[in-house]
Order: C-alpha cells, then sequence, then structure tokens
C-alpha cells in the first residue's frame, strides 16, 4: 500500500524523487499520516495520528518536535547529523568576518550615499570609521564540539587562531575530527575569560536554556564578539543586553532574530540562514527520506534521537516484528514466551536500548497474523509492535 507522507515546509523535491511511486508525500494536511518530515516547523501542539511511526527532521535540531510524547506514543524521531554543518560553519566564517570589520555598519553607511556627488572620495574619507581587528593570532572560543562546532573551530585554527574548545559531552567520533591543536577546557569560565571572539553550537535543552547568562558573561573581556547560530533560548537576552551596553560585549550575531535583539545595539541579526543552502538542505533531506523508507520497509532505526538506532539489514525473512517497547526487566523474556507459545520460531533478533527505552526487531521463519500481533501490544511496556513483510 502506499505510503502516505505529511511534509512540512520545503523539502528538497530532490531528495524524494526516487521514492515518488510507492510513497505520497505532501504538504497539504494528510489525516493518517505513516510519517511526517520537516524542517523548523513546530509540532508541540500536534495530536499524533495513530498511523504515524516516524518522524524525520531534515536538520539537526530536534527542539520543535515533542519528542517524549513521540516516544511514548511509539514515534521514532530521527535528524540529519552533520548534514548541514557546512552550511552553518560558512555562515560562521561570515560571522565572525562581519563582526571583526565592522562590515554591517559600513554596508548600512555606503548605501547611504546613494544619490550623492563625489562619491569615491567620500568612500575613502569615510572608510576611517569602520577599521576592523583582523582574525590571525586572535583567541576564538567554540562552546559545543559536535558536526559544526568541530567543523568551526578547525576553521579558526586554518584561520590561524589560537582557538579554545569546551564541551563536556563530546562524543569519541567527534573529538577525533577536531585539530589537536584545538586547546580543550573542562570550564565554560576558561572560554569568556580568555577569548576574544566564542561561537555558540550546542543544541537548545532544558539544561542548556539561558546557558549564556550574566554569571559567565561576567567574566567576558571587554568587546567580546558573541556569535549564536545555534538556537533562541541558550543566551539570557536581558544579561546580554546589559553586557552590550557596558561594552563587556562589542558585537552579538544571532541567526535567530526576536524582537529584543533586533532593538538591540550592536546586533547582526541573521534571518535563520544557517543551513539555508540547497547544498544542506539536500543533503539534509536525503538523510531523513533514506532514513524512512528504511524504518518504515525494514524496520531499521538510523541517527534516533529518542529509540536506539538497530539494524538487520534488508527484510529477508517470513515476516519482521518491530517493537517500541519500554526499557524495563523481563521485556524480552516476555517477548520470546509469547512467541514460543505461539509455536513461532526466531530466526534472528536484535536488541538495544536508549535511556527508558528500547526497541526489537525479530525475524521469525513461520508467518504472523495481525491479530496475534494486536496481543503483543498488551504485554506490559510495548508501546508500539508491527508486522514488516519482504518487498
Ligand atoms: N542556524 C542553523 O540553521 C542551524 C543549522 C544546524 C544546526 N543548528 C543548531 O546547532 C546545534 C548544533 O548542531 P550540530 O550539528 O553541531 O549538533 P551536534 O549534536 O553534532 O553537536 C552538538 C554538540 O554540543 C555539545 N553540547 C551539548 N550541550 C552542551 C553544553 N552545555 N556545553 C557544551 N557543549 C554541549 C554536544 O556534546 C555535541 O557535541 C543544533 O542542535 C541546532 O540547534 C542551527
Ligand atoms: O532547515 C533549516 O533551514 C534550519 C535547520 C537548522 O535549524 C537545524 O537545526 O538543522
Amino acid at each position: 500500500m502506499t505510503k502516505q507522507i505529511q511534509l512540512f515546509n520545503n523539502i528538497a523535491p530532490k531528495a524524494f524523487e526516487d521514492i515518488e511511486d510507492d510513497y505520497f508525500l505532501s504538504n497539504e494536511p494528510i489525516d493518517n499520516p505513516d510519517a511526517i518530515i520537516l524542517r523548523s516547523a513546530k509540532l508541540h501542539d500536534m495530536t499524533f495520528a495513530p498511523e504515524t511511526k516516524y518522524i524525520g527532521r531534515a536538520g539537526a535540531g530536534t527542539n520543535n518536535i515533542p519528542v517524549e510524547r513521540a516516544t511514548e506514543a511509539g514515534i521514532v524521531v530521527c535528524n540529519a547529523p552533520g548534514a548541514n554543518a557546512n552550511g552553518v560553519k560558512e555562515l560562521a566564517a561570515m560571522s565572525l568576518v562581519m563582526a571583526s570589520r565592522n562590515v554591517l555598519d559600513a554596508l548600512k553607511w555606503t548605501d547611504s550615499l546613494k544619490g550623492q556627488d563625489d562619491i569615491a572620495a567620500k568612500i575613502e574619507a569615510g572608510k576611517k570609521n569602520f577599521v576592523g581587528r583582523e582574525l590571525r593570532h586572535k583567541k576564538m572560543g567554540v562552546i559545543g564540539l559536535g558536526s559544526i562546532g568541530g567543523r568551526v573551530a578547525n576553521m579558526c585554527i586554518d584561520f590561524g587562531m589560537t582557538v579554545y574548545g569546551y564541551d563536556p559531552y563530546v562524543t569519541l567520533r567527534s573529538a577525533w575530527g577536531v585539530d589537536s591543536r584545538v586547546k580543550y577546557t573542562e570550564d565554560l569560565q576558561t572560554i569568556f575569560s580568555e577569548c576574544d571572539l566564542v561561537s555558540l553550537h550546542v543544541p537548545y535543552t532544558e539544561e542548556n536554556h539561558h546557558m549564556i547568562n550574566s554569571d559567565i558573561l561576567a567574566y567576558a573581556k571587554d568587546g567580546l564578539i558573541l556569535i549564536n547560530l545555534a538556537r533562541d533560548g541558550l543566551v539570557d537576552l536581558d544579561a546580554l543586553e546589559a553586557a552590550i551596553e557596558s561594552g563587556r560585549v562589542g558585537t552579538y550575531v544571532v541567526d535567530f532574530p526576536e524582537e529584543k535583539t533586533l532593538n538591540m545595539r550592536n546586533t547582526i541579526n541573521i534571518p535563520h540562514l544557517g543551513a539555508s543552502t540547497p547544498e544542506s538542505q539536500e543533503n539534509a533531506a536525503r538523510m531523513v527520506i533514506n532514513q524512512m523508507t528504511d524504518y518504515l520497509e525494514n524496520g531499521n532505526i538510523t541517527n534516533s534521537v529518542n529509540y536506539p538506532d538497530v539494524n538487520l539489514g534488508v527484510c529477508r525473512s517470513t515476516a519482521r516484528i518491530a517493537l517500541n517497547h519500554r526499557n524495563i526487566p523481563n521485556m524480552l523474556a516476555q517477548i520470546i514466551d509469547f512467541l514460543r507459545e505461539k509455536n513461532i520460531n526466531i530466526a534472528t533478533l536484535a536488541n538495544d536500548h536508549r535511556g527508558e527505552w528500547a526497541y526489537t526487531l525479530i525475524d521469525i521463519e513461520s508467518d504472523i497474523t495481525e491479530e496475534t500481533l494486536e496481543k503483543m501490544i498488551n504485554i506490559d511496556g510495548v508501546v508500539r509492535a508491527r508486522i514488516i513483510r519482504p518487498n
């Protein structure tokens, strides 16, 4: 049966041109979609339809999705890690240069010369008002050393900067990608007390809410350039405004403008352009569309933010059972006992957990009816049970 995919936002059409025969994809409302693919649309007020089992974020941040509610409904939420990291890194390069070289004010002034006489002479006379500083030999702080932060830190090494990195949760994989010349620090204060420029590349979570606040800004060097291409809510804007007024923060560059930042002095407001390139959009959309088809057709999970990644390859057995369940004692024993009672032989089984949740894929050697599957949903702790048959 054709699978129904609800799209939100502009999802790069090239990403789904190969699957259009088997899937119906639409930006118009679909009653009971199998999956949702989105960019920045906010799903917090959405009631999930019973058939919805997958949400794919064609990007990095998932704070626009009610992940906990989705998990309890047995919906796997995945993102596209790293797919748009180069796009954001390049915008960070622009932000560093734009802030250090006074480019925004200079452009506004140049524009104001329209219609005047002797523009060339006026420019030569006026340019002294926009003298900036070079990045080379300056100290750069990078907060968050994941896909984007790692690239930004390495780029800043290439600019000839002294780079400090802070990320208490960095994965081994990310850490391997970071230039060994980046000075790793375990406290945020060092970043602010040492650096001339600081760039934020962390997700917005409850824990990271207002991580840049008056306490940490108190350590900043005068004239700090602060760049936030990560999310609103990470920076306490009242504290930032006070730091700008006192001269502690020289320039704030933000990709998530709000009324307050639009009215704040020395602030460069960018209209969320970090990933607004066809390259990033296509990368991210392709990644989530591939992950989605593999999940719907084979039950395999890749790049999930709420369930573990589990993979049994292409479904070639008589049938495959996919179970989203709680990570509680006796779960697997109950599942296996259930199948044994039904005289269903297990060919292969894969199971893993992520915090309080787990996922099990079971290839079976005899068929299973929808009625029997229904009974599996009644096993305590199971929130979704699905049968997958080979294509
Ligand atoms: N402007 C844009 O268009 C755009 C595009 C992509 C991503 N983003 C934002 O950038 C964020 C980072 O993206 P990414 O692809 O690098 O993600 P990522 O998951 O690869 O890296 C995030 C890193 O932040 C670290 N981290 C988390 N909390 C931290 C904290 N309190 N202090 C220090 N480090 C912390 C994590 O350990 C991880 O290494 C996204 O979550 C998203 O909010 C914005
Ligand atoms: O899709 C976009 O334009 C932005 C995506 C970005 O915010 C992300 O978190 O990946």
